[in-house]
């Protein structure tokens, strides 16, 4: 089976974002702005968070995949790219998640 990268999800919805609305739900929610993708966001974390509290393996997955899904929705709607995020990531990566934590209070 061909490997699927969140890259490819954002390249889709890069897509969608510049193409017309007509099908794509994507588009209906960028339409609604940041804030209203921020608020789902929020509900798709917090049915994630339910879902890992209950330790349920499958919706655990599922879940996490519609959280992706809005997260990088999110990042559109505010003009950022993935590979700014990764680039924060990646900037963490010579120190633990201890220090980065310490660092923040600096
Ligand atoms: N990966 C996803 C994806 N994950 C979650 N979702 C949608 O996110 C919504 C979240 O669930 P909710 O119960 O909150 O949805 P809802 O009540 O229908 O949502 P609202 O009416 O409140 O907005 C569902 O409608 C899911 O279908 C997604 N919608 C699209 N994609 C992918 O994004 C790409 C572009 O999709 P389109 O823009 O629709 O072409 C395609 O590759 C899709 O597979």
């Amino acid at each position: 089976m061909p490997r699927f990268t969140i890259h490819d999800l954002a390249e889709t919805i890069d897509a969608r974002a510049a193409a017309g609305g007509e099908g794509s739900y994507t588009r209906k929610l960028l339409d609604k702005g940041a804030e209203h993708c921020a608020k789902k966001f929020g509900e798709e974390a917090v049915e994630t968070v339910i879902a890992a509290v209950e330790n349920d393996r499958a919706h655990l997955i599922a879940e996490g995949a519609d959280l992706l899904y809005h997260f990088l929705v999110l990042l559109k709607a505010r003009g950022i790219k993935l590979e700014e995020v990764e680039a924060a990531l990646g900037k963490r990566t010579s120190m633990s998640g201890l220090e980065e934590k310490a660092s923040r209070k600096e």
